[in-house]
């Protein structure tokens, strides 16, 4: 057959395509879409010519040749773009959090969720650490979230729901986000015991960029699926969100639009104002449009500080 030739060649035997899940300093490492093997994939030259760089998260068409290694022949369209970390094509956020060690901040979450709002990226909420809090606590929570947001308790200690957690994770490029403590890394290693350990032995021959100062990687379940290495949004400083905008970011509010008295209400203090009559009602939770409050604010503070320039 073509092996010896083939393989001391480097003859092209196929075209394939993949997913770029980590660069070396001259290449990079690809998950092929089909069989989830890894490869180790050079780029052409003339990208760097054309000034195209492709990114972790990247679905590319690659050349595999009889040596086992492919050649990167074109980057498919980016559906998504994510900055910190620089990935592409993220697919989903899980938001993780405890209500206990350490204690949920209503607006932290809510400032996760107007981030992932603003990336337009899809949440699903994991409350972790349920080994800790009993039903009602977190009804308590679901009460808040559970109508606009997927909402997965788990215990990561305890081994509780993880099935269902691998069926959201399944087969998705996601990225975790949460606060410090909330228990990612353990969920990640309950979820595929080793993920990280088994992904470094893998690749060993991969080098490292070392000069790069933002290195993300995407690890592979086993049971499919990818997921960043570096948790996502965890600076959670606001987007330039204009501050007439900010509730396009809040589900339960902008399923109201144009329910205002005025067509461009920004529901803090207009008469009329349909939102501000559901959180008395309490229809719309006071902690969620407190929250909406704070961020209103600071945004406008900081379009005040641009010296009144409008942007968004
Ligand atoms: N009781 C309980 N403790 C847990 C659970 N999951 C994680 N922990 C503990 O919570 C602490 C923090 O867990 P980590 O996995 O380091 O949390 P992290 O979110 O990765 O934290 P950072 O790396 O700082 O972002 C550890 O002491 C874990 O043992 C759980 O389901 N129940
Ligand atoms: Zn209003």
């Amino acid at each position: 057959m073509w092996s010896v030739k083939a393989e001391k060649k480097g003859i092209v035997l196929e075209r394939r395509k993949g997913v770029v899940v980590r660069f070396g300093s001259r290449n990079m490492e690809v998950v092929d879409a089909e069989t989830g093997g890894r490869l180790i994939c050079t780029m052409p030259g003339r990208f760097r010519l054309q000034g195209i760089r492709p990114i972790v998260g990247d679905r590319v068409e690659y050349a595999l040749s009889g040596d086992g290694q492919g050649r990167i022949e074109s980057i498919l369209p980016r559906k998504t773009e994510l900055l910190r970390p620089r990935i592409s094509n993220i697919e989903q956020i899980l938001l993780v959090l405890s209500l206990k060690e350490p204690a949920v901040q209503n607006l932290i979450t809510d400032r996760f969720l107007v981030l992932a709002e603003y990336a337009k990226l899809p949440v699903t909420i994991v409350v972790n650490k349920i080994d800790l809090i009993n039903n009602e606590e977190l009804d308590r929570f679901s009460d808040v979230y559970g109508e606009h947001y997927e909402i997965c308790p788990v215990s990561s200690k305890n081994r509780i729901n993880l099935d269902r957690l691998r069926e959201v994770l399944k087969g998705k490029i996601s990225v975790m986000a949460g606060m410090s403590g909330v228990g990612k890394s353990s969920l990640l290693n309950s979820l595929n015991p080793g993920l990280k350990l088994r992904v470094s032995e893998i690749s060993r021959g991969l080098e490292r960029g070392r000069h790069t100062t933002s290195y993300v990687e995407l690890l592979q379940f086993e049971f499919g699926g990818l997921i960043a290495d570096t948790p996502g949004f965890a600076n959670l400083e606001l987007p330039v969100i204009a501050p007439e905008n900010l509730d396009k970011c809040f589900p339960e509010i902008s399923q109201e639009q144009g329910m205002c008295a005025f067509s461009d209400c920004v529901h803090v203090d207009e008469p009329g104002c349909y939102v501000k009559e559901l959180v008395e009602a309490g229809s719309i939770h006071r902690s969620r449009y407190e929250s909406y409050l704070i961020m209103y604010n600071e945004l406008k503070e900081r379009e005040q500080e641009k010296g009144g320039r409008k942007y968004g």
